[in-house]
């Protein structure tokens, strides 16, 4: 049996649509056994509204991994536990995949490299930003090439924590980029090569002064906006607060906030704009983490 923990993510970090993310302290768990027949359990979030079947993600994604290396999947015994809350923008779907894809290379004794695994995920996923941060850690950027998958590993020196604030209703991903527009103006494509590649420098340097400057968004924020009533008032009144990036974290609806030091004020204003726009939502503190999926083979 195995074990894998993986991480909770956040992608996009405004500018860097479909191509940054970071890791997060939060977990799910995927446990994984050789079976003769497929059994999967869930406990945590999403425990009621998630695949028992062959529909399932984190079994969709193992059964890659068997098909890639051209063995026969098996039967498998699966429980997963989840911390992550399902369709909220903190990559859920992303945690099941690498869960599943890591958990299946650990029982065929690891035949895929980093490299595979980090474009298998891709593959199922549909872009790096949340899957390559859940199974590397860190702050990741990473696009495809020509012929392989380009990404690269920031470790960010700055400590800063992360306030998320979760509301209670679910936005699939699959919808929040239905509404992404198929064509943006020139000055919207510059704005966010501009701000994406400062945003990079300023996590490469610890920059927080910069940092705070540009973490904005002209590719999906804009549109996302209409699908999360209050959205645009929490970024505004967080950085009022003394926030330094506030953003659509993922797809959403969550919004993340980056601070430095007591995020108390931070908390309690994107807890009374959501609700003042009628959105209930928890309200938790997370931290940046430099390790993604780990496995624990018994
Ligand atoms: N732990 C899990 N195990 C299996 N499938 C999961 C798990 N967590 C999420 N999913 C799947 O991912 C979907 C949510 O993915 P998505 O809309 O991308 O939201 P998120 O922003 O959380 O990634 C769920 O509807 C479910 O099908
Ligand atoms: N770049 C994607 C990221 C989706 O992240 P998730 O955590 O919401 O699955 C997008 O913005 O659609």
């Amino acid at each position: 049996m195995v074990k894998v923990t993986v991480p909770a993510t956040t992608a996009n970090l405004g500018p860097g649509f479909d191509t940054m993310g970071m890791a997060l302290d939060m977990y799910n768990t995927v446990e994984m056994a050789i079976h003769d027949s497929l059994v999967i359990t869930v406990s945590g979030e999403g425990e009621s509204d998630i695949s028992l079947n062959e529909t399932n993600i984190v079994y969709q994604a193992a059964k890659m991994v068997f098909d890639q290396v051209e063995q026969h999947c098996p039967g498998l015994r699966i429980h997963l536990h989840n911390e992550v809350p399902v369709a909220r923008g903190l990559g859920s779907s992303a945690a099941a995949v690498v869960g599943g894809v890591v958990a299946a290379n650990a029982l065929l004794d690891n035949p895929l490299c980093e490299q595979e695994l980090a474009e298998l995920v891709t593959k199922i996923e549909g872009h790096p930003d949340n899957v390559l941060p859940a199974l590397l850690g860190g702050v990741i950027v990473a696009g495809w090439g020509k012929d392989k998958l380009l990404y690269q590993k920031i470790v960010p020196g700055i400590q800063i924590e992360a306030v998320v604030a979760i509301p209670e209703f679910p936005l699939a991903t699959k919808k929040a980029r239905e509404v992404l527009p198929s064509t943006v103006s020139f000055q919207d494509a510059l704005f966010n090569v501009n701000r994406a590649s400062l945003l990079v420098t300023a996590l490469i340097t610890n920059n927080l002064q910069l940092l705070a400057e540009v973490m904005e968004d002209r590719l999906h924020q804009p549109y996302r906006c209409t699908l999360i009533p209050g959205m645009n008032e929490v970024i505004e009144n967080a950085k009022a607060a003394g926030a330094l990036g506030v953003v659509l974290s993922g797809a959403g609806p969550t919004i993340l906030a980056l601070t430095t030091d007591d995020s108390k004020q931070v908390q309690t204003v994107m807890k009374e704009v959501f609700e003042a726009h009628g959105v209930k939502c928890n309200i938790r503190v997370l931290k940046p983490i430099l390790s993604g999926a780990k496995i624990d083979k018994s």
